[in-house]
């Protein structure tokens, strides 16, 4: 069995603990991995050697972090394969999403290359008074970063590529249920030239958190994961003087007006709720459809569904893989068998289901609920699994009312023909990322990635524009440079300007 330490320093760390817990094949439900679970000694270590990187990576050039990074890039592309492999082993997703995901990362690193170009600073000469201006970024330090089991490799992506580019060191602490790719990230990132320190990761769960909140170097935190972590995440870091972004969960709702081609919303709908298991925070959970259209649609949604083909993430032929673990692919089930004592109709019941030779692994089917009531635990919460609640609404109006009563806020896509009423949706809508006739709307490019109300805690989106800012604070220099005689410029301008 293998065994996973920390990372700290450029080298692999034992906990001081000794203690370890479990990592398992989500395919096989047999355990592959001790990975350490890091006592406040062990975070301390790593803050200690992020925070003696700081003292030169903080006023490194702009040109040397971006050449690291550039080597880093190509490191991980060289290692796609391998990273989606270790992605598949500990979280179960098949290799093509796997793929995907580290591609998703990819792109941040890529775009990390680029977004220094933003920390350049802007000058205002009033030359008339020999005065300059200069409005300057600088990075805050030690940043901790705090991340779910469902993107294990992306997710940190999202946040350490973006904060050392722009100066900062980095402590992270990935999931304990699949904390492989966070490892391998980090060996990587050494082995492209990135100094000893500037990112460490301390593998543990609660514990390690605990001390990251509230440890007196630690100056900023990223937190991606569930609703009430981020809320408890953002409220203790804040109290403590840290600047923090916490991400949410969320319940992300499709809007299908009755002009909408519905093939490409049936399409849709399966490959948002039900891609990765439904285990993303951008998963469609809820579809609303408007007026008439709800029997075709839950027709159209249930014939493709029922052809996914279920099976370990490694065997070529599976489209979805297994669950996380075993106690969640059961909350899951018990959501489904709720909604159906709730007065749901259960079109597909995806409880039960298993995989021929891998009776241990932690699967289900897909579900689809039609005429969900609003009431019932199954739409309330955030259910993580390939669950989708069908509702109905009598008019756009409707609709939207539903979708905005509901306390998340992150995703939300509408499927309309008519310009008109997509324009009012993306205006009306109360959410962070809002696609039109898209069945995810991930911004890519230089946006940032954030939800609205319990999807997100603090000011911040993640990476993009919103990234840079949270990583880096603002200084205004105001120099007035000597009087002529002292050597200073004078161009002639009134002195009383
Ligand atoms: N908004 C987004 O962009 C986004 C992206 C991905 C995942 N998510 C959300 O993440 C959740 C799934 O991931 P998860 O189950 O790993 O989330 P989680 O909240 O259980 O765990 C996230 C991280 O917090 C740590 N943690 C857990 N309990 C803690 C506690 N009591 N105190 C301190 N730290 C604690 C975990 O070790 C892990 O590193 C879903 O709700 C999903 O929507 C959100």
């Amino acid at each position: 069995m293998k065994t996973l330490d920390h990372w700290i320093g450029g080298k692999t760390v034992e906990g001081a603990s000794g203690n370890h817990g479990p990592v398992t094949d989500p395919a096989t439900g047999a355990q592959t991995t001790r990975v350490a679970l890091a006592s406040a000694e062990d975070v301390d270590a790593a803050v200690a050697a992020a925070q003696a990187a700081y003292q030169t990576w903080g006023t490194s050039s702009l040109a040397a972090r971006t050449a690291v990074l550039f080597r880093y890039r190509a490191l991980l592309d060289a290692h796609r394969d391998e990273l989606a492999a270790l992605i598949t082993a500990e979280h179960g997703k098949v290799h093509s999403d796997a793929l995907g995901e580290v591609a998703r990362g990819l792109e941040i690193v890529e775009l990390a290359c680029g977004i220094t170009t933003q920390l350049k600073g802007e000058l205002s000469t009033q030359v008339s008074n020999r005065v300059d201006v200069a409005a300057i970024r600088q990075p805050l330090g030690v940043v901790a970063g705090i991340t779910p089991f469902n993107f294990p490799a992306m997710v940190p992506m999202w946040m350490f590529p973006l904060a050392i580019a722009c100066g900062n060191t980095f402590v992270l602490k990935p999931s304990e249920k699949d904390p492989s790719p966070a490892i391998r990230l980090a060996e990587l990132a050494t082995e492209a030239g990135l100094p000893d320190g500037v990112l460490n990761v301390v593998n543990g769960d609660k514990a390690a958190v605990d001390r990251l909140l509230v440890h007196p170097d630690v100056a900023a935190v990223s937190f991606v994961g569930s609703t009430p972590i981020a809320r408890h995440i953002h409220a203790t870091a804040s109290a403590h003087g840290k600047r923090v972004q916490a991400l949410g969960g969320a319940k992300n709702h499709m809007l299908v007006l009755p002009d909408a081609d519905l093939d490409a919303a049936a399409d849709a709908a399966v490959s948002a709720a039900y891609g990765s298991a439904g285990e993303r925070c951008m998963a469609i959970s809820a579809v609303v459809a408007v007026g008439p259209v709800g029997d075709e649609l839950v027709a159209k949604i249930r014939d493709r569904a029922e052809k996914i083909k279920i099976g370990p993430g490694g065997d070529p032929a599976s489209e979805m893989g297994p669950l996380i673990t075993r106690a969640h692919r059961d909350k899951v089930a018990s959501y489904v068998h709720g909604a159906a004592e709730q007065g749901a109709e259960v079109v597909l019941d995806g409880t039960g289901f298993t995989v021929e030779g891998y009776e241990d692994g932690h699967w289900i089917g897909l579900s689809l609920l039609d005429r969900v009531s609003t009431d019932s635990d199954a739409y309330r919460d955030e259910i993580f699994g390939p669950v989708l609640c069908v509702l109905r609404a009598d008019s756009y109006e409707d609709g939207v009312r539903l979708i905005n009563e509901s306390p998340f806020g992150n995703g939300t896509a509408v499927f309309t023909r008519d310009g008109g009423a997509a324009r009012r949706f993306q205006l009306e809508v109360q959410a962070g990322m809002v696609g039109v006739n898209v069945p995810i709307p991930v911004p890519v490019g230089y946006h940032s990635f954030g939800g609205w109300k319990d999807s997100l805690f603090g000011d911040h989106h993640i990476y993009g524009n919103d990234g840079v800012h949270f990583y880096t604070r603002g200084k205004v220099v105001t120099t007035r440079w000597p009087n002529p005689e002292d050597g200073g410029v004078d161009l002639g301008f009134p002195k009383n300007h």
